[in-house]
């Protein structure tokens, strides 16, 4: 498979060179050329199937021959080895639990998957030191530091931005030393990814380092995403209603591996965008107009994104026809004061404890059921609610069980290199 550049049709590249390179010129996101259409045989047998097995068929047609089938396989083993149960919370409310990873939120999955791949390519070819640069609004960053630490031949440098994260995301990206430092930087995320972005085209730095990025903008951390969908379809099927999901989305890589799992033949009916106050996609589907904003702080802060990377390979699966996308997707965006509600409601009418996030996805979802009440609707639980234990507590008015793994975290000091503009994180990557 080859993979084109958004930004230039002409540009292709291979699955490794995408990988290698994180982004195409111009600051531009790798496409694949191919939507490929799984069999029907495959959904036919999808109960009957592993998640390791389902994973490899799904992910098998964008990769091709670059990785050996047991090598990949390996990789998907090792990406897998936590639970996906979808959990019902309510008559027709499910939620899909992506927290049972390392750093209890779903960016294990991605994180873990392209720390394969590039270990992988780094090994078989020879490549020399590679510097992984990640901007993180918070999950991302804890994710990207686990599933790449120790893996020889890599560096990864983390921009975070100071005071907008929780406070166990932070203790979980600037505590592990060895191959991950962390740059604590004065702005907001925008700002960090921005930072990411200029360095890949600042040929100064390009000449001194090989760069790439872990961000969902890297195919080999956002194709992987969609492997959970279909492990939940596996969950929810055999019911034969109509399936949505309801995605919190921020940077819009999640939402984007679900609908292109759809493209791929899964079964779903609708996905619901939800939003918090960071609303640039509910406003576009609203108006059809596309107008990025300054991003504002929340307390589900892992999706406060003014400006969406991935947003613009929805339009690319859509073919930029905003009718039939419109069709597929809604958005709703809540405050966080609907946000809090929300927790509070649902653990005292169910007991369940949502995680900010989940919550901005149950509310998105209770939305789109309003006017479609013969749907089952999922939303996706993004994180654990102890990774906002502040909130959460103080919301619910109880104690979280801390499990004993963010315990030795929390214990653990921080390390961190200050950073202000992008002039200092030249600096830093030319030392
Ligand atoms: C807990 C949580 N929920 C939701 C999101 C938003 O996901 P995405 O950026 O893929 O839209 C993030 C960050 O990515 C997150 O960490
Ligand atoms: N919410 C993310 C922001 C970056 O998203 P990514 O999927 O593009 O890495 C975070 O937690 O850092």
């Amino acid at each position: 498979m080859k993979y084109y550049s958004l930004n230039d049709k002409s540009h292709r590249v291979s699955f490794e060179e995408a990988v290698i390179k994180g982004l195409a010129p111009g600051k531009a996101l790798y496409f694949p050329e191919e939507l490929p259409k799984l069999p029907s045989e495959f959904f036919d047998k999808l109960n009957n199937l592993s998640k390791e097995e389902i994973a490899f068929e799904a992910i098998k047609p964008f990769i091709g021959t670059e990785i050996d089938d047991d090598s990949l396989k390996k990789i998907i083993q090792e990406t897998l080895d936590f639970d996906f149960p979808v959990v019902n919370v309510t008559k027709n409310i499910n939620t899909l639990e992506l927290f049972h990873g390392p750093t209890l939120a779903f960016k294990d999955v991605g994180a873990r998957f392209m720390a394969g791949c590039l270990g992988y390519f780094v090994k078989k070819n020879n490549l020399g030191k590679i510097t992984v640069l990640v901007a993180t609004s918070g999950d991302t960053g804890g994710a990207v530091a686990n599933g790449f630490l120790g893996v020889d031949g890599i560096d990864v440098v983390i921009l975070y931005p100071k005071g907008k994260v929780s406070e166990i995301q932070e203790k979980q990206l600037t505590t592990l030393g060895q191959n991950i430092t962390a740059l604590e930087v004065d702005g907001n995320f925008d700002d960090c990814q921005d930072m990411v972005k200029k360095a890949f085209s600042d040929t100064e730095i390009s000449e001194k380092c090989q760069l790439t990025s872990a961000n969902s903008i890297n195919v080999a951390r956002w194709l992987p995403q969609m492997f959970y969908y279909f492990l939940a379809y596996k969950q929810l099927a055999g019911k034969d209603q109509k399936l949505a999901f309801s995605v919190p989305s921020g940077n819009f890589g999640n939402i984007c591996a679900g609908m292109l799992a759809k493209k791929m033949g899964l079964p779903i009916s609708h996905f619901i965008a939800a939003n918090n106050e960071n609303d640039v996609v509910t406003r576009y589907l609203n108006s059809e107009y596309y107008e990025p904003k300054e991003s504002v702080q929340t307390i589900s802060n892992a999706m406060d994104v003014g400006n969406p990377s991935n947003f613009v390979r929805i339009l690319e699966l859509f073919e930029h026809e905003f009718s039939n996308l419109s069709q597929e997707l809604s958005s709703f965006s809540f405050s966080d004061e609907e946000t809090r509600q929300a927790i509070k409601t649902v653990e005292k009418e169910t007991n369940y404890v949502m995680d900010p996030h989940g919550a901005v996805g149950y509310l998105g979802l209770q939305e789109y059921l309003k006017k479609n009440p013969d749907v089952v609707g999922t939303f996706l639980e993004t994180a654990h609610p102890v990774k906002f234990l502040e909130t959460v507590e103080e919301v619910i008015e109880k104690k979280i069980k801390i499990p004993q793994k963010i315990k030795e975290t929390m214990a653990r000091k921080k390390e961190v290199v200050e950073v202000s503009n992008y002039k200092d994180l030249k600096t830093f990557l030319l030392k």
